[in-house]
């Protein structure tokens, strides 16, 4: 018998066929104490949540026979993903289900944010008709700046066509073939914030998404602007957004999500041009049925054996094929998020070669990860080996797996190559017996280095003194170099330099760098 805790409001009708399974013991309490939740969840082999239950550590702990954690919607960010992966416990999401519900919210939140609905309506119920002090704007012709063009973001796109705004978008997975398809304009984060009358963010909440709505971008908005969030909070600095709102900048903002919730006496509450909801982007009939449906059917495939539609992290993986790729799993995933970090514009292909001893190997893990390295620089960890190819493909990025008998001289190789609407770039590592990983190949230049910590990337033209330049510069800025590699393929050509270093390089250094005679590009990235 399989015990399945339900510890948040689900649609019962949504999970009918788990609570009705024989195999299956479900309890629903919502209203569990956190002593009683870690009780509770010691006995479960499964926990299915929406967004208020904290999926802690502790919790993932306290639960040794826990098999699945089954999230009632899409962000998963109220789950400890690392604790579950390391305690063998698989995360199963529902994200399709609420996507229309949430695209509805968010332009009743636009509607009500142009109209000043919810102020009018709480002066006419303390019995005061006031007119002149709500007069509002129109949509049509205004333009909406959306950030974050995924499900959502797109179904909020087509919705405020219907009222004639124009749309610039903006997505890291965005190109302008993609855009022209959906009918909306493309631009960049700069040009969608100084375009928007109306500015409305569905991204995830991920370390580069944190305050992606900043201070400095407020300051490139139009002034007059609004701006929506009904996707986390924590993507729009909330203190940033209270000044600009106190400063006139900004004429008003609706918000459903908070940095912090249940947000009962948040500053920005208390001023009149903020509209807010209490996090009920997907509270619908419809949507609640749909998230539990789908994620009650995850979850008992899973207790089953059998396969899941939504994973979101990894999944065991057999000890006989573990053993076999352990090694190159880490080589793999570095290759990617190098390569990820130094190339530029759309993601259109990835392929990735193999040579040498993995020519007989099943590489399609190693291909999964490396695919996940590329795509956590956007995505974060929403995507894992298990789910990447799925992320990919939704994104219209074709992958390619392919074997090679080029070794270069190594024994093993794998080449990752990624081509993007304006480049194609390619790096390659080997595992050298005894002595770890190695990348030995960035696009045309033969190198060595080691693929973690700290690194710099720099393009420039093969001329005395270049290397010195940098060396002088890093040292002003007590930046220690620890390694450092030149590639170039010709005698006052094209080069490059691959330095780690023992910190961090940002700020005015990397400005100084760029500046440097003869230096052409400077790319900065950390690999842990
Ligand atoms: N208010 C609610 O109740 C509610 C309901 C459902 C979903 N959500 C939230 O809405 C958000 C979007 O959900 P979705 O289903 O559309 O997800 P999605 O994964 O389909 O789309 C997210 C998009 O954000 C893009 N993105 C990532 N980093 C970016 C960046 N730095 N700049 C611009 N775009 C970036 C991704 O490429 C992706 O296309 C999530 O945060 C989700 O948790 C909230
Ligand atoms: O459970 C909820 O109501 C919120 C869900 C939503 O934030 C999500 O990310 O799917």
């Amino acid at each position: 018998m399989f015990r399945v805790l339900i510890s948040d409001p689900l649609s019962e009708d949504g999970i009918r066929p788990l609570l009705d399974a024989e195999d299956v013991e479900a309890v629903m309490d919502p209203s569990l104490s956190h002593e009683e939740l870690l009780e509770a969840v010691s006995k479960s082999h499964a926990l299915i949540v929406r967004s208020q239950t904290q999926v802690t550590r502790e919790v993932i702990e306290h639960a040794p026979e826990l098999k699945v954690i089954g999230r009632a919607g899409v962000g998963v960010d109220n789950i400890d993903l690392d604790a579950a992966t390391e305690n063998g416990v698989v995360v199963v999401n529902a994200p399709d289900g609420n996507t229309i519900s949430t695209a509805e919210h968010t332009m009743a939140m636009l509607m009500s944010l142009a109209r000043n609905i919810p102020q009018a309506y709480h002066q006419l119920k303390q019995k005061k008709w006031e007119r002149k002090k709500f007069v509002g704007v129109e949509l049509k012709d205004k333009t909406i700046g959306i950030v974050g063009f995924g499900r959502i973001g797109m179904e909020v796109a087509q919705r405020a066509k219907g009222h004639r705004m124009k749309v610039i978008a903006y997505d890291p997975f965005l190109n302008k073939e993609k855009a022209d398809k959906a009918g909306v304009n493309h631009g960049t984060l700069q040009e969608v914030l100084q375009q928007a009358d109306f500015l409305t963010v569905h991204t995830p909440l991920i370390e580069a998404t944190k305050h992606l709505i900043d201070k400095e971008a407020i300051q490139l908005m139009k002034p007059g602007a609004r701006i929506l969030n009904c996707a986390r909070g924590g993507i729009i600095e909330e203190d940033a957004l209270y000044d600009a709102i106190k400063s006139g900048k900004i004429a008003g903002a609706a918000l459903d999500v908070f940095e912090e919730e249940p947000a009962i006496d948040h500053p920005l509450l208390d001023l009149e041009e903020v509209i807010a909801t209490p996090h009920l982007g997907a509270s619908t009939v419809e949507a609640q049925e749909n998230v539990a449906t789908d994620v009650s059917f995850d979850v008992m495939e899973l207790l089953r054996g059998g396969s899941v539609k939504n994973p979101v992290n990894m999944p065991s993986v057999s000890s006989e094929m573990m053993d076999k790729l352990f090694p190159y799993f880490q080589l793999s995933e570095r290759l990617g998020a190098f390569l990820s970090r130094v190339v530029n514009g759309t993601l259109e292909r990835v392929s990735v070669y193999y040579s040498g001893e993995l020519l007989d190997v099943d590489t399609m893990p190693l291909t999964r990860i490396a695919v996940k390295g590329i795509l956590q620089r956007h995505i974060g960890n929403r995507v894992n080996d298990v789910n990447a190819f799925k992320t990919a493909s939704d994104k219209g990025i074709v992958i390619n797996e392919q074997k090679s008998t080029s070794t270069k001289g190594f024994t093993n190789l794998v080449t990752v190559e990624i081509e993007t609407d304006q480049e194609k770039r390619s790096i390659a590592g080997t595992l050298l017996n005894g002595l770890g990983a190695r990348i030995v190949q960035l696009d045309q230049y033969s190198i060595d280095v080691v693929p973690e910590g700290h690194l710099v990337v720099i393009h420039h033209t093969d001329q005395p003194g270049a290397i010195g330049h940098v060396g002088s510069l890093l040292a002003t800025h007590h930046v220690n170099i620890a390694t450092m590699q030149v590639g170039r393929t010709n005698v006052g050509g094209e080069a490059v330099m691959v330095l780690t270093v023992d910190k961090e390089v940002e700020g005015d250094c990397h400005e100084q760098l760029t500046e440097i005679d003869d230096i052409k590009q400077v790319q900065c990235l950390t690999l842990s």
